[in-house]
């Protein structure tokens, strides 16, 4: 696997989304070509209205997106069941024997979009972690605790302390993702433990900081959980993203909403980048002077973690300046990606 880099353009093994939401029926024909453009696999998240918590389910979640698929489109959606209190531990030896389920999810109930199904006392799932944990069966965490007494950019730190080092204490061989860090105190955290433990990491929260939702007025499209933290926080996840650590890998967290529901007197919580995800990393680690360790964020650590191969084939990015559209169609309605009508410096062939 070379790289072949300079200044101006780069080329890298076919990449991969870790962390990706799809949604279901028109919505994902619309978004599932963008995605599919960009990455070779993606990591599906589960929460769909209803969640995806059985593996009947996510097969027949799997299908309905391989028949969306545009002919001569490429793409493997890799499965993940959504965790609830009541998830059943033989659900998790039916979901490794798939070979299609490659992860269950973790939503802290009311964390986030669609979470309301999610768990409410991690002490519920303690069989179903001990199972996960003999077989194999990573755990993803959307990491933030939901107690009302906490201020909500404290939430991903908090996490740490209440719930992910007991987790790792009383289960120290279960496969964990923390997902979407946006905190140094989570970078660090991932940095320094021990055991089978990884980030991803997404491209708006390596580019951007908090002052953005606020630029000139407030900004929907910029708002999504975790929250953009201070600039602290963001450099300390650019020196994560761009360090080799195989720790850490790509995980767009690309969430479509309609634009109705984003500008609205209580907007949804999500950034849509599968349009330009590729080009916005690939400014991250070019602004950062660390151009030659995108290949392993993007295409090498994720598939280590997950036991998976590389992916065949690359792709190039090129420094060439375009525009993202104002909106995209989604299903029926419109979505408003991240940059909507902005200029970007790069551009995937
Ligand atoms: N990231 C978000 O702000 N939203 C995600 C849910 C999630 O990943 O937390 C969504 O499904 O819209
Ligand atoms: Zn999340
Ligand atoms: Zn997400």
């Amino acid at each position: 696997m070379s790289t072949i880099e300079t200044p101006n353009s780069i080329t890298i093994t076919r990449p991969d989304d870790w962390h990706l939401h799809l949604r279901d029926g028109a919505a994902l024909a619309s978004v599932l070509p963008h995605t599919a453009r960009q990455f070779a696999r993606a990591i599906v998240m589960p929460n769909l209205k209803p969640p995806v918590t059985t593996t009947v389910a996510a097969a027949a979640y799997r299908e309905r997106i391989l028949a969306a698929l545009p002919e001569g489109m490429s793409f493997e959606p890799l499965m993940t069941l959504y965790l609830t209190n009541n998830t059943d531990p033989d659900e998790i030896r039916r979901a490794m024997d798939s070979g299609f389920i490659h992860a269950v999810k973790l939503y802290p109930a009311g964390a986030t979009t669609n979470s309301d199904a999610g768990v409410t006392d991690l002490r519920n799932c303690y069989k179903v972690l001990e199972v996960m944990q003999e077989v194999g069966m990573p755990l993803l965490v959307h990491g933030e605790v939901t107690d009302h007494d906490i201020d909500l950019f404290d939430r991903e730190a908090v996490f740490i302390e209440r719930v992910m080092r007991p987790l790792r204490r009383d289960l120290p061989a279960l496969s964990i993702v923390f997902e979407h860090i946006t905190t140094k105190d989570a970078a660090q955290y991932v940095a320094e433990a021990e055991g089978p433990i990884a980030a991803t990491i997404t491209a708006h929260h390596l580019l951007y900081n908090r002052n953005e939702i606020f630029r000139g007025g407030i900004r929907p499209h910029y708002y999504c959980l975790p929250v953009l933290k201070r600039e602290e926080h963001r450099l300390a996840l650019v020196t994560a993203a761009t360090s080799g650590d195989e720790r850490f890998f790509l995980g767009t967290d690309s969430a479509p909403h309609a634009i109705g529901a984003k500008e609205s007197s209580c907007g949804c919580a999500g950034c849509y980048t599968a349009l330009h995800a590729m080009e916005l990393y690939t400014q991250a680690f070019a602004d950062a002077g660390a151009l030659d360790k995108l290949e392993a964020f993007a295409s090498f650590n994720g598939p280590a973690f997950y036991g998976l191969p590389r992916n065949e084939g690359t792709v190039t990015l090129t420094r060439e300046s375009w525009t993202l559209p104002a909106t995209v169609p989604m299903g029926d309605n419109a979505l408003v990606p991240l940059n909507a009508g902005e200029r970007i410096d790069w551009k995937m062939l």
